[in-house]
């Protein structure tokens, strides 16, 4: 395993994939800012995640003492999307923590098949987010972790299927250890679910035009009656 100490160290880490190289967009291409933040638990795999992530690399110890954001850009459905993800600190205050999630547009909440305590905390951070974001809606995934380690399984998948229809999640159960493809189809689809909300609705225009003929059309009726 490798160890990745000054991970944590910098306040923040600019680790920019070269998708501009990579891709036929144009430098001119407009992107799209999605913020996401990892929330979860001590020790289920936050760090690890992000870093599988950005670098592809599953790196095995980590220095814990400060948040860090990790930004890169990736095409999502055609779309040119910059990422933000931020891994606060394990020790932050909750008003530290509530203006991350202020901050955020996703969450993707963490815990670990093999802590129970950790499934358990992943609620309370739903129900911080809820209070904290004040909408009906807020794009979240919920991600079970170590999957790789089913001799220690506390949390069964039905569990985890469970509580993600509960809270109105996305679920992934994964290994950050063992793929890389799961971790990025579970940020992939938090993306989509920030992405979905911040387009206006299809029909938003003319729902609105239909209103107001219908509004005109009534106004024009009692006028009419009036005189
Ligand atoms: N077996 C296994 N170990 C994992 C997996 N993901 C992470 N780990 C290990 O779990 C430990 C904790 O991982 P971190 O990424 O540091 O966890 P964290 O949630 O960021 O921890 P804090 O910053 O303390 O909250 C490390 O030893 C990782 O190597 C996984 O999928 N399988």
């Amino acid at each position: 395993m490798q160890t990745c100490p000054d991970l944590k160290r910098n306040a923040s880490v600019h680790l920019c994939v070269g998708f501009l190289r990579r891709t036929n967009s144009g430098p001119n291409r407009k992107m799209v800012p999605v913020k996401l933040l990892i929330l979860g638990a001590q020790n289920t795999g936050k760090t690890a995640l992000c870093v599988r992530f950005i670098t592809k690399r599953f790196i095995g110890e980590y220095d814990h003492k400060k948040e860090v954001t990790y930004r890169c850009s990736r095409l999502v459905d055609q779309e040119a999307v910059e990422i933000e993800i931020l891994d606060i600190a394990c020790k932050s205050s909750v008003a530290s923590l509530e203006s991350s999630i202020r901050w955020a547009d996703g969450f993707l909440l963490l815990y670990s098949i093999t802590q129970r305590l950790s499934f358990g905390e992943v609620q309370q951070l739903k129900k911080l987010i809820d209070q904290t974001k004040q909408s009906l809606v807020v794009p979240t995934v919920l991600v079970a972790n170590k999957a790789d380690l089913e001799i220690g399984r506390e949390v069964t998948t039905e569990e985890g299927q469970r509580l993600a229809k509960d809270l109105r999640c996305g679920f992934n159960e994964l290994s950050v250890a063992e793929t890389v493809s799961s971790v990025e189809a579970a940020v992939f689809q938090l993306i989509r679910l920030v992405l979905d909300q911040q387009r206006p609705l299809p029909d938003r225009r003319s729902y609105m035009l239909t209103v107001r003929h219908a509004l005109t059309r009534k106004l024009t009726r009692s006028k009419t009656m009036q005189w």
